[in-house]
């Protein structure tokens, strides 16, 4: 249908919609009839009023910001730069959660005055039910990309827009948003929704490397120059060869539908085996895969994997298990705080595996890498959920109320007890979760004392006499080598080996694989109402420090750096920190090789300035003020000139 023939068909069918209350599909092409159709069952009238109940509050945006943090830490750089291309056409570029709530708009000034008129601001819901017809309902619905024109939309209000939406995917198929770019209607925006609709898979390709940062991945296309593009297929498979994830276009180049995974192996898939490009990977890591589909055709791919490769030689299992999807995986406490760290993780999945059965756990790891937190997340996740999660930090209770604070005392029992005794700590964790911080700080008495406790299931409050029945799961932490401790003599051999029924070690975070993504989860509950991300080139530096306090410190350092920012801020950069953060983030650099030049002169102005301030900083031994004075420049175009290069691809 040309143009004017569409238009009329349009008219015609709104007639008979407002006319008849029904929907003719005489004149609607079939996937507008079925919207109009699902519009009109949801009760809306086309020349209806919106409800404006439909917008959440601040904090319902905030509380769903933070839910979707990381779709939004990885779409707002795509936001952006798909803004750049619609810049001057009156539009605003949207990404909305599964059910159609816009999180994030961003957009040309004048356009997002009128936006926010026909409610196209964040918190508003766009979905179909709500609104009718529109291109972010609409793809929710039919789960595809949809552009929806004029008079197109239901509801007669909203055809001065012309919006084009795409969903964006998980690996495994699940709807995770909605990405979106609405403007003025005006014959001739034909390119929208391709744009968009490549911006999404842009989306979806960084969203599926990060969640399968554990897992192997394939980029893959049938032309080698086509790897590494947005139009490549991403396959993530376990060490076993087992497929869990896709994108569209290795869905496509695979052959397979997502009903596939996690019930197919790569080998049936691609030749030749998963175990020879494992160990062609190793020989040379960075080499293009050729790999032959069973009907003959070729594909080129290169392998990706951030955790250490299947040992060489290993033998392919013979009847391997089948895996459980990612997404089908818990959506527990746990998992809540699980940013993707592969060690974080499998400490995760093997405290899960003992919950409710009486085993007690020790939590490894040294100050502040959320020992603490785990533990509490491990309680909501497990069967005891309800009851209460009763935290004691062995270390800060003075030794002279240790005793009864744990065990609780009779009333009267000693000069100073409470009047009515108390129940003790021990006790108020029945039925829930006892958590025992620094553990190996507790005094030799006392651990004798707690042993009988976890022996005989019992407490004897401080002068009482009867026993009192106690029933809790044990969760138990150090910061110290308990092993060591019990080599020592400071730490009972018989207790250390009834609390340590498993053991699990959390990675210190200089050596977590997921700083990105953590990164944004933490900006996220410190600044739940502004979408922040912070500048590569920092968030290279953050990569690279030492963090002897972990994630207390840079939880605490992000917070200081958000409230220093100024409000309309979202992209936290080195001028945010204070001098002392500063100084402090720079002084490994001194001790790290001078990354620019490495063996090879350097090659340009910028490097020849960056290898002398790198000298300097090695000179004065981190002290930037030195530094700067040597090379004759402030203090800020040191700062400068480092950052720079930092955001340097
Ligand atoms: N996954 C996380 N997300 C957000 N914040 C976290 C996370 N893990 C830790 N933190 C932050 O780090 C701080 C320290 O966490 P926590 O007290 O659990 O660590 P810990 O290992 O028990 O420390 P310590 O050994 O000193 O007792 C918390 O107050 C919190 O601010």
């Amino acid at each position: 249908m040309d143009i004017p023939s569409q238009a009329l068909a349009l008219r015609k069918a709104r007639r008979h919609l407002i006319e008849h209350g029904r929907c003719s599909s005489e004149h609607l092409d079939e996937r507008l009839a079925r919207s109009w159709q699902r519009s009109l069952a949801a009760g809306l009238q086309p020349l209806g009023r919106f409800d404006p109940a439909a917008t959440l509050d601040t904090q319902g945006l905030s509380l769903l910001r933070a839910r979707h943090h990381e779709l939004l830490a990885h779409s707002l750089p795509v936001m952006e730069y798909l803004f750049e291309q619609v810049r001057h056409s009156q539009s605003v570029v949207v990404l909305a959660d599964p059910q159609g709530t816009l999180m994030h708009t961003h957009g040309d000034t004048h356009f997002l005055g009128k936006a926010e008129r026909i409610a196209l601001t964040s918190g508003a819901s766009w979905h179909e039910q709500e609104r009718g017809t529109n291109a972010i309902g609409t793809a929710i619905a039919e789960l595809s990309a949809v552009a929806i024109h004029g008079g197109e939309h239901y509801l007669e209000r909203n055809g001065f827009l012309t919006c084009a939406a795409a969903p964006i995917l998980s690996g495994t198929g699940q709807l995770l948003g909605i990405l979106d770019i609405s403007g003025e209607h005006r014959p001739g925006h034909p390119h929208t929704l391709g744009l968009v609709s490549t911006a999404a898979r842009m989306i979806e390709n960084r969203l599926l490397d990060a969640h399968s940062r554990h897992l192997l991945r394939l980029h893959l296309h049938h032309r080698p120059e086509g790897v590494g593009t947005v139009a490549e297929g991403i396959v993530a498979f376990s060490e076993d060869g087992w497929v869990l994830g896709a994108n569209h276009s290795a869905l496509q180049l695979l052959g397979i539908g997502r009903s596939a995974l996690a019930s197919t192996r790569l080998d049936d898939l691609l030749q030749p085996g998963l175990q020879r490009w494992l160990d062609a990977q190793r020989r040379a890591p960075d080499q293009m895969l050729v790999l032959q589909r069973p009907d003959g055709s070729t594909l080129y791919a290169r392998l990706r994997c951030d955790a250490p490769p299947v040992p060489v030689g290993r033998a392919p299992q013979a009847t391997p298990t089948r895996p459980v999807l990612a997404d089908a995986a818990t959506t527990d406490a746990l998992s809540k705080l699980d940013t993707g760290d592969r060690r974080w993780r499998t400490a995760a999945d093997r405290v899960r595996r003992v919950l409710g059965k009486g085993i007690p756990v020790l939590v490894q790891g040294e100050s502040g890498v959320g020992k603490e937190l785990f533990a509490r997340a491990a309680h909501e996740s497990g069967p005891r959920r309800s009851g209460p999660f009763v935290a004691i930090n062995c270390a800060a209770l003075p030794e002279s109320l240790i005793e009864s604070e744990l065990f609780g005392h009779a009333p009267g029992a000693f000069t100073g007890a409470h009047r009515h005794g108390r129940t003790g700590l021990l006790r108020d964790a029945h039925r829930g979760t006892l958590f025992l911080d620094e553990i190996g700080d507790m005094p030799l008495a006392l651990q004798t004392r707690l042993l009988r406790v976890l022996q005989e299931r019992q407490v004897v409050p401080v002068g009482a006499s009867a026993a009192v029945p106690v029933d809790f799961a044990l969760i138990c932490a150090t910061h110290q080598n308990l092993r060591q401790a019990v080599d020592e003599g400071r730490f009972r051999a018989d207790l250390y080996y009834r609390l340590n029924g498993l053991c699990v070690e959390l990675p210190p975070l200089r050596e977590r694989s997921d700083l990105a993504v953590l990164t944004q989860r933490l900006l996220a509950e410190i600044e739940p109402d502004r979408p922040m991300a912070v500048a590569p080139g920092l968030l290279d530096t953050f990569g690279r420090h030492h963090w002897p306090g972990n994630l207390r410190q840079y939880a605490s350092l992000l917070r200081t750096a958000c409230a220093l920012m100024p409000d309309e801020t979202t992209t936290l950069d080195w001028e945010h920190l204070t001098e002392d953060q500063r100084e402090a983030l720079l002084q490994p650099a001194w001790q790290a090789p001078v990354p620019v030049t490495g063996s090879r002169p350097p090659q340009s102005l910028q490097e020849l300035s960056l290898s002398a301030i790198h000298r300097a900083l090695e000179n004065s031994r981190g002290n930037v003020s030195l530094a700067a004075r040597q090379l004759g420049i402030s203090r800020q175009t040191l700062y400068r000139k480092l950052g720079a290069s930092e955001s340097r691809p």
